[in-house]
């Protein structure tokens, strides 16, 4: 049975907002106002496999957004089915009150390490430049702004001084850096990230929360599938709690309570309740 410390402290901070409770309810005002992803009765059925039922959910903008669930609770599923990589055996996925899968231009997507081939002969550049080509248009050259978007956004990520490397020389958290910068680079609405902590070092992952949080701060809406109950879990504003279903949805706190988490996990994970104070 794993064990983790779930202290619900406030969300960790790196950029000058004070949670006070005239601020959160001021932000959350605004984002009742702003375009949310409303996911309503969502199902995928795998030939004989149904891997999610029923999910009705909403991403909000400005918010730092984390699916979590067990193995093979269906959370790249979500993802993928929201980006039409996936066909939906119920439901639909709607982003300012049109069909997401209409709108995919406005999209940044990292699937899974695992899903990437990382013997590709394209260097960093080449990858981060790989953002801007639904901008400029397959075949065409690149501007001078998206060479200046493209540098701005692997200097962000900290990887400017590997540009010329191969991208299959990098270490995992270099790799998933680059990515996070080709993400970056196109200037998108929605973010989604599939498993971005994997395998990663400790510099990566600061770099990839700081970086979600000025996304987020930005008001763009950044989703990110993660598995780790661990303390990395108190940088997200909400959850999404999945086993194949909802098992819960909202803000962090309200989420994260002993009987969701049982439920979630099938008892497989303890949870302080002393820890929640
Ligand atoms: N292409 C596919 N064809 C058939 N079954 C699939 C396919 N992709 C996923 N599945 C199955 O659907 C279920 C949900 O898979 P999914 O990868 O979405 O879960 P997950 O929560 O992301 O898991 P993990 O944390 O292990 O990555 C699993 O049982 C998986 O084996």
């Amino acid at each position: 049975m794993k064990t983790f410390n779930l202290k619900l402290q406030p969300r960790i901070n790196t950029h000058g907002f004070v949670p006070t409770a005239a601020n959160v309810q001021k932000m959350d005002m605004n984002i009742a106002s702003a375009a949310n992803i409303n996911i309503s009765h969502l199902g995928v059925q795998y030939r004989t496999q149904e891997a999610l039922r029923d999910v009705n959910c909403t991403v909000r903008p400005g918010r730092l957004t984390g699916v979590f669930g067990p193995n093979g609770a269906g959370k790249s599923t979500l993802i993928k089915a929201m980006l039409g990589l996936v066909p939906l055996s119920s439901g639909n996925v709607l982003y300012q009150g049109k069909p997401l899968v209409q709108q995919l231009e406005k999209v940044a997507y990292v699937p899974q390490r695992s899903q990437i081939d990382w013997t590709y002969p394209a260097t960093v550049w080449d990858v981060v430049m790989m953002g801007r080509v639904k901008k400029t248009g397959l075949f065409q050259r690149f501007s001078t702004v998206s060479r200046k978007v493209a540098q701005s956004a692997l200097e962000r990520v900290g990887m400017d001084a590997y540009k010329n490397r191969p991208i299959g020389q990098l270490s995992g958290g270099q790799q998933q850096r680059v990515f996070l910068a080709r993400a970056l680079t196109q200037e998108a609405e929605i973010f989604c990230f599939d498993e971005p902590l994997v395998g990663i070092d400790q510099k990566t992952q600061t770099v990839i929360f700081d970086v979600f949080h000025e996304l987020a701060q930005a008001r763009k809406i950044v989703l990110v599938v993660n598995h780790d109950l661990g303390e990395s879990i108190q940088h997200f504003d909400d959850l999404i709690l999945l086993n194949r279903e909802i098992i819960a949805t909202g803000d962090r706190v309200s989420v994260l309570t002993e009987d969701n988490l049982y439920r979630a996990y099938s008892g497989k994970v303890m949870y302080f309740s002393g820890a929640a104070a």
